[in-house]
C-alpha cells in the first residue's frame, strides 16, 4: 500500500484523524477489519468505497458515536472514546442524513446544538450569524426543518458542524441527493473549509476526489486498500473508473 509522503524536508504536519486497528463486528461479521489511517492537518481526504465498504461506521468509529469491537480512535490527538469531550470540541460531524429534526427550525437547532456544546450566549449569538450567513440559511432560518428541501436540509447540517468553529470536519456523504448546483455549491464550501482545517468526507463518487481532495482513503469489504494521493490513482476519469473496479475487485460484464 501506498503512503504519502511529505516532499524534501517539509516538515510532517500534525495527525488530526486517525485510526488505529479498527475493527468492529457484528456478530461474526466485520464491517470493518483492522482500519488504519492518519489524515494530517491541512489535507482533505476523500473516503472513497463502494456501498457497503464500512465507510459510515469508520467515520461513526472516528467519532465516537459508535464504540469499536477493537483499535483506536482519535481526533486532534484525544482518543475518541476515552477523551470522548476533548474530542468533540474539535470535531465537527455531518451524519449520511443530516440532522434528523425535522420539527425544529434551523434557528431552534443552532440554538440547541451550541448550548449543548456549552457555549456561552455571546459567543453562540455571533457564530450563528456566521454559518447562517456562511451556509446561506436566511431564507429558511424559521422554517420547520422537514420542510426544507435536501440541499437546505444539507446546508442546515453544514452549519450546524462548523458552529463550535471545530479543526476536524467527518463528513459523511456531504453531496448525496444533491442537485448539480447545489453539488458545485457544497463542494465549494468544502474547499473554502479545507483551507483552514482537516476534512475527512465520504464519498462513492469519483469525481468528488478531483474536485475536492489532496488525498485519498479507499476501503473495501471493510479494509483499507489504498491510502495515497490522488494522482496515484488516475489522472483521467477513464483511469480512475479501472482503479476503482480493480481495487473493490469488481468484474467487468460482457
Ligand atoms: N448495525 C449494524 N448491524 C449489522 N450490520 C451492519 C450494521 N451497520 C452496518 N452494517 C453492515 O456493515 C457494512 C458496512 O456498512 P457501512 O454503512 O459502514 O457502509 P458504507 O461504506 O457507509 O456504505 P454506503 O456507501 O452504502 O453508505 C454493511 O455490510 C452494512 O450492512
Amino acid at each position: 500500500m501506498s503512503m504519502p509522503q511529505p516532499a524534501g524536508d517539509a516538515p510532517v504536519a500534525a495527525p488530526m484523524i486517525e485510526a488505529e486497528g479498527l475493527s468492529k463486528f457484528y456478530g461474526d461479521f466485520a464491517a470493518t477489519r483492522d482500519v488504519t489511517f492518519a489524515i494530517r492537518q491541512g489535507e482533505v481526504a476523500a473516503f472513497l468505497g463502494p456501498n457497503g465498504a464500512g465507510k459510515s461506521t469508520t467515520m461513526k468509529l472516528l467519532t465516537g458515536y459508535l464504540s469499536p469491537s477493537s483499535g483506536v480512535a482519535k481526533i486532534a490527538g484525544y482518543n475518541t472514546s476515552t477523551d470522548r469531550i476533548e474530542a468533540s470540541k474539535r470535531l465537527g460531524y455531518l451524519p449520511e442524513n443530516g440532522p434528523l429534526y425535522p420539527d425544529m427550525t434551523p434557528r431552534t437547532l443552532l440554538k440547541f446544538f451550541g448550548q449543548a456544546r456549552g457555549m456561552a450566549a455571546s459567543r453562540l449569538k455571533n457564530r450563528m450569524e456566521d454559518v447562517i450567513d456562511q451556509c446561506r440559511l436566511e431564507t429558511v432560518i424559521g422554517k420547520p426543518i422537514g420542510k426544507l428541501s435536501k440541499g437546505y436540509r444539507q446546508r442546515v447540517g453544514m452549519a450546524q458542524v462548523l458552529l463550535h468553529e471545530p479543526d476536524v470536519l467527518i463528513l459523511d456523504e456531504p453531496t448525496a441527493g444533491l442537485d448539480p448546483n447545489q453539488i458545485r455549491e457544497v463542494r465549494k464550501l468544502i474547499r473554502e473549509l479545507g483551507e483552514t482545517k482537516t476534512v475527512l468526507l465520504s464519498t462513492h463518487i469519483l469525481q468528488e476526489v478531483e474536485a475536492m481532495c489532496n488525498r485519498v482513503v479507499f476501503i473495501n469489504e471493510g479494509r483499507v486498500v489504498f491510502d495515497g494521493l490522488p494522482a496515484e490513482l488516475g489522472s483521467d476519469p477513464a483511469a480512475l473508473d479501472a482503479k476503482f473496479h480493480e481495487l473493490t475487485g469488481a468484474v467487468e460484464s460482457a
